[in-house]
């Protein structure tokens, strides 16, 4: 069984990653870590504080030479832009007269729409809502990327499964049904501005990301996470959180902002009659072998051995630069919500992070059946399992 867990705010002085319970002798490197954090921060329509901070990455547990020592990795993911914030975000008490009424110090009273600002500070009982929007903010995924790469060197050495995803549909443009993106294309689409496969596609979502940001609004969309190569009967059919479909929709719904998924042609074959709507099994060439992929690559689930694709919806980004309407908690009075800078769109990075998701559910689903205290041990469990699989 893999745990995870991050820590770490927006702006404090750095992000804390720990997983536990991966097996020794995973390859994997510092650089590796930083090459997947820099994948994260691509992305036309992003802010700027993409632009001058830096992840600063240090693996300080689990690694030796290059390889995990079957202990918990912890990975330290420091934000340079921390001495900015010294005194706001101080672990320690400061001098009250510092924290000033203006600037980066003032207390948030503003709660903005579409964050946790508001119910966060009820349920924590805050003032204001800086407590509560350093924990909630979405830089806490470079803390999941830098796990989710881990897990991804494992999946690709113990089963040979590896993860792609891409950009399906942005404010409303829409890429052709279809596209499917094999392995090798992250590099091309890593060099796409908003990682979608299909070119005109890509020009018209920059035109839209153009439009809204002198309409000072901001855009959501969805992503797919593509996995090739997945070894089939991960999950099991045998009681709802075993399932590896629900293990993925929750995984992918704890991203912020993400607020809807689908597995496979998900909410398509709602409409689809059911004649068209299966993967149906033909015998070719002395093995069983499925005539589509509709279902994703999950039946019951569990994986069916096809390719494995699960898609997440983002909503716009909510600190909406034609800023809503809110209450200043402090006095009672009609507002605007606070708005220092954002993301016109982050649907490509959202993308990333999503990868990282998909590869911690699997890499957990792959230590659950195949066990192994070594990756070599993981890799002879699977290909025994797999050589010795009915009706393959
Ligand atoms: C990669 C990524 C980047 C984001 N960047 C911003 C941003 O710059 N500004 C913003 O208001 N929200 C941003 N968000 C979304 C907020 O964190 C999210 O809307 C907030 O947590 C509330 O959403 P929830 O209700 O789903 O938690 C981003 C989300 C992701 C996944
Ligand atoms: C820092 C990152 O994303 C941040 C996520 C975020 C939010 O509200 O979620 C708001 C922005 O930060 P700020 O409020 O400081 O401008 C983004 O830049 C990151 O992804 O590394």
């Amino acid at each position: 069984m893999l745990r995870w867990l991050t820590a770490g705010e927006s702006h404090g002085p750095s992000l804390v990653a720990i997983l536990e319970g991966l097996p020794a002798h995973v390859r994997v490197t510092s650089d590796d870590i930083r090459e997947s954090l820099a994948r994260r921060r691509l992305g036309y329509g992003r802010g700027a504080r993409m632009k001058f901070e830096q992840d600063e990455v240090t693996i300080t547990g689990g690694v030796r030479h290059g390889v995990t020592q079957g202990g918990p990795v912890a990975i330290q993911v420091g934000n340079t832009e921390w001495p900015k914030w010294e005194t706001v975000m101080s672990a320690d008490p400061v001098d009250p007269s510092l924290l000033k009424t203006t600037g980066r110090n003032a207390a948030l009273t503003r709660p903005r729409p579409g964050h946790a600002d508001l119910a966060g500070m009820q349920k924590y009982d805050f003032e204001e809502a800086r407590p509560i929007l350093e924990r909630a903010s979405a830089r806490e995924t470079a803390a999941r990327v830098a796990l989710g790469r881990v897990a991804s060197n494992f999946l690709e050495q113990a089963v040979g499964a590896r993860i792609v995803s891409h950009v399906i549909e942005l404010g409303g443009v829409r890429a052709p049904a279809g596209l499917i993106p094999g392995a090798d294309d992250v590099a091309r689409l890593d060099e796409d501005p908003v990682r979608c496969l299909d070119a005109d596609t890509s020009k018209q979502m920059v035109e839209r990301i153009d439009r809204a940001h002198d309409d000072g609004d901001t855009l959501g969309g969805v992503v797919e996470v593509v996995v090739h190569g997945p070894p089939p009967g991960l999950g099991s059919h045998v009681h709802w959180d075993r399932r590896l479909d629900s293990r993925l929709a929750g995984a992918l719904m704890g991203i912020q902002a993400i607020k809807g998924v689908e597995v496979g042609d998900g909410f398509e074959l709602a409409a689809t009659p059911g004649s068209l709507a299966h993967d149906e099994i033909v015998m070719k060439d002395g093995a069983i072998r499925r005539l589509s992929d509709r279902s994703g690559g999950t039946e019951g689930g569990m994986t069916t051995g096809e390719v494995l694709r699960v898609r997440a919806a983002m909503k716009p980004i909510a600190t909406v630069p034609r800023a809503l309407r809110t209450v200043d908690v402090s006095t009672g009075e009609e507002a605007v919500a606070h708005h220092q800078r954002s993301d016109v769109c982050a649907v490509p990075a959202a993308g990333i992070v999503a990868e990282a998701m998909v590869a911690l559910v699997l890499a957990d689903a792959v230590t659950e059946k195949f066990g192994g205290d070594s990756v070599q041990e993981t890799r002879r469990n699977a290909a025994s399992y797999l050589e010795n699989l009915r009706y393959s």
